[in-house]
């Protein structure tokens, strides 16, 4: 009889919005939480006895009592609160799952008749992944689409020529890039505090952004290797970081024809490529530390 290999389960994409009121004051946490839950589930695949099956409708349903009962502080906080309940409520599930991409609001008004008009903030999409087997924590943090450019400090020069290569070397390049990024948190243990989401989510970030900014850059290697090194020296409840990063090349245009000299002094003009793009990837650990997050971030 063929065996039946790892499964998971549950609700993927709840999408909740919990809305504060602070007098007329208003705030926002929009999330899409998608639940995985694994354990006995031979039964359900190879009988089709549902004994053990906590439907996944009353995973979703779970999401929102939750919302509602206990609040969202963060996402990570929020994730914990469910993969616990889920491992701890039910004793055929031993794994839960929890991602949570959350997507972040500016308000238009502070003033006059109540702040509670919000514009989607454009920028990047915060993600987390929530992982308890009723013992450890595994929590991995991260972003995605947040786009990011220097308009000079970058070069690339010096690579293997063999017999296709055209690519003339680059003295003054732009370098732009959309970030993905997923750092894993040290903390496993209940017994231990766990970290300040919040607070750790805003530091990294602006460690990322500062080494991206702050580094001369002779390849875009450099830079991803300078922007995780700078969250592991800062940020010590953090083990490892991966990012994904997609060389956005920018082509000096050939005005030669229309009699316009076009090079990378005052005015000069790119066409911006959407593809192909070079796609740099690699993670940066602390010493010692292992390489858990997986090297395909569309898989996390
Ligand atoms: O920063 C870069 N790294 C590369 O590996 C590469 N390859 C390439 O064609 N352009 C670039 N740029």
């Amino acid at each position: 009889m063929p065996i039946l290999g790892q499964n998971q389960y549950g609700k993927a994409e709840n999408r909740v919005v919990r809305i504060t009121r602070d007098g007329a004051t208003h705030h926002i946490k929009d999330l899409n939480v998608s639940v995985a839950l694994s354990g006995d589930m031979d039964e359900v695949h190879l009988s089709g006895s549902n004994a053990h099956v906590l439907p996944t409708d009353t995973t979703k349903n779970t999401v929102y009592a939750f919302a509602k009962e206990h609040g969202i502080e963060s996402a990570e906080q929020f994730g914990i609160h469910l993969a616990r309940h889920f491992v701890t409520s039910q004793p055929a599930i031993h794994r839960a799952r929890i991602r949570i991409e959350e997507y972040s609001w500016e308000r238009i008004a502070h003033s006059g008749k109540g702040a509670h008009s919000f514009v989607r903030a454009g920028r990047e999409t915060r993600l987390a992944q929530i992982t308890y087997d009723g013992s450890a924590w595994e929590v991995v943090s991260g972003l995605k689409d947040l786009t990011v450019m220097n308009s000079t400090h970058s070069e690339f020069w010096g690579y293997v020529k063999d017999r296709y290569t055209t690519l003339p070397e680059a003295h003054d390049r732009i370098l732009a890039t959309d970030v993905s990024g997923r750092w894993r948190f040290n903390w496993t243990d209940d017994e231990q505090p766990a970290p300040a989401w919040d607070t750790s989510y805003e530091q990294v970030k602006r460690h990322m952004l500062e080494a991206f900014a702050e580094t001369y850059s002779l390849s875009l290697q450099q830079t991803l290797y300078a922007m995780g090194a700078r969250i592991i020296d800062h940020r010590g409840e953090i083990d490892e970081v991966r990012f994904s990063l997609p060389n956005k090349h920018h082509f000096l245009v050939d005005l030669g024809p229309f009699g316009l000299e076009n090079d990378t002094a005052d005015g000069a003009v790119y066409f911006a490529a959407d593809r192909p793009y070079g796609l740099i990837e690699a993670t940066v650990l602390r010493d010692d530390a292992e390489a858990r997050i997986p090297a395909d971030l569309t898989n996390l």
